[in-house]
């Protein structure tokens, strides 16, 4: 694979405002160039900070997206990349023609005008002129920890789930009644409550686009403005279970996660501590090979291979599955599936230097949680 610029030039009239994340912005193509139909161009926004080079970093995240997560998930679930040159003028105009329709709490993170690469991939919100409904699910944790690395004042971490304890600090525990664990389950009565929980309190784990557009979903779903959602909750349900694409996700998430931070910090100090993790971001060859050692299994891992592992099921927690049903609902039949694409995003490498964070953010969940629930009884119990 090489990195290659597109011949294009883009005209920010052409681009409409489709979502955004922590770290990047996202425009469907609205124009008549048909190299650019179907398309969708993600962009830095000013937060994120890197001190590689640009076109290093952009080619690098590809790689990682395709090589090293797609060799975890399989290849189909990752969708291509390709680049194409952006101008200051061109992010500054969408910067102007976006902010009304951005969410409050995102705003003051403009796009990041010093980006001069950005990065084309399919629109699986909107491809070219067929009307489509995309779900967007964030599944988040999909286990309870088991590793004996955890301390006998966290043993609650072993009953109730991380999303489910996390609700508490986010929310004060008036988020939400999702379960996760639900959600990962082969049950097809589980996902669908897991679905109907979601569209009461969507949070940032649920969003759905009826021909690209959102449904608003302020407090919960507004689940009359989305095509019936009583039989898309059920095709939903239905396409989970056909694709077993949670139930390798959560195996994934386990197998590279088996210590818990409890148990892979000392590790991580130790390695940095004996000069075996560089005081730098893991270059892509380190990736590379950290995933073809976790498939082969062959040797016994080093203190780097455990860490590195601990980070790609970081990523792994925190990707979005988008699934677009094409033409729906006008040519669905009960009990036969629409057509369907699904694809992962946000498969960009976690930082190491978030190893203190990551033992920090779980404590404090679980303080909070224990706050609220002292004692076991008033606790909750979630299920694999
Ligand atoms: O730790 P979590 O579970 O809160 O996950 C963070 C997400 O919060 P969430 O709870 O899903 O709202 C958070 O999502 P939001 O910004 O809250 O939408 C990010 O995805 C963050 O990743 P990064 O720092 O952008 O690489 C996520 O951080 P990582 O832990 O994945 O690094
Ligand atoms: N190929 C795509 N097709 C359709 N929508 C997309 C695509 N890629 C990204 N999106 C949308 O853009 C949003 C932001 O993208 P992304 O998740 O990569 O941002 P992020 O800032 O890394 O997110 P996070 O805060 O979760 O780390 C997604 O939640 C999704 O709604």
């Amino acid at each position: 694979m090489e990195f290659k610029l597109q011949d294009i030039s883009l005209d920010a009239s052409e681009w409409s405002y489709s979502g955004e994340g922590n770290m990047k912005i996202v425009f469907s193509y609205t124009g008549n160039d048909f190299k650019l139909a179907g398309w969708l161009l993600r962009l830095d926004k000013a937060n994120n900070h890197s001190s590689s080079s640009e076109q290093h970093k952009r080619y690098e995240n590809s790689i990682f997206s395709t090589h090293v997560i797609g060799s975890l998930t399989g290849p189909s679930y990752i969708l291509p990349q390709k680049f194409v040159p952006v101008t200051p003028l061109f992010l500054t105009q969408l910067n102007q023609r976006c902010l009304a329709v951005r969410p409050a709490h995102r705003v003051h993170v403009l796009i990041d005008l010093a980006q001069q690469i950005g990065v084309l991939m399919p629109n699986m919100l909107k491809p070219g002129n067929e009307s489509a409904v995309t779900v967007e699910l964030k599944p988040k944790w999909g286990y309870l920890p088991t590793s004996s690395h955890i301390c006998a004042a966290n043993e609650v971490k072993r009953r109730v789930c991380r999303y489910c304890m996390h609700q508490y600090l986010k929310h004060q525990g008036k988020g939400s009644e999702f379960c996760p664990l639900d959600l990962f389950s082969t049950s097809q009565d589980r996902i669908v409550r897991a679905l109907d929980c979601l569209a009461q309190s969507p949070q940032n784990n649920l969003r759905v686009f009826v021909d690209g557009i959102i449904v608003n979903t302020d407090d919960s779903l507004d689940t009359c403005k989305i095509p019936q959602w009583d039989l898309l909750k059920h095709v939903l349900a239905q396409i989970l279970l056909q694709e077993q694409f949670l139930i390798k996700l959560r195996q994934l998430q386990k197998s590279l996660d088996p210590l818990d931070i409890e148990g892979i910090y000392p590790i991580y100090q130790r390695a940095v501590a004996n000069g075996k993790l560089a005081d730098c971001e893991p270059s892509i060859d380190d990736w590379l090979q950290a995933v073809e050692q976790f498939r082969s299994q062959t040797t016994c891992p080093t203190d780097k291979q455990m860490v590195l592992q601990f980070l790609l099921s970081t990523v792994l927690k925190d990707i979005s599955v988008l699934i677009m049903i094409k033409q729906w609902p006008h040519h669905y039949t009960p009990g036969q599936l629409p057509e369907y694409r699904i694809a992962i995003v946000d498969t960009e490498p976690k930082k190491l230097s978030k190893m203190p964070k990551y033992l920090e953010r779980y404590q404090s969940i679980v303080s909070t949680y224990l706050k609220h629930h002292p004692h076991p009884s008033s606790q909750k119990q979630c299920y694999e």
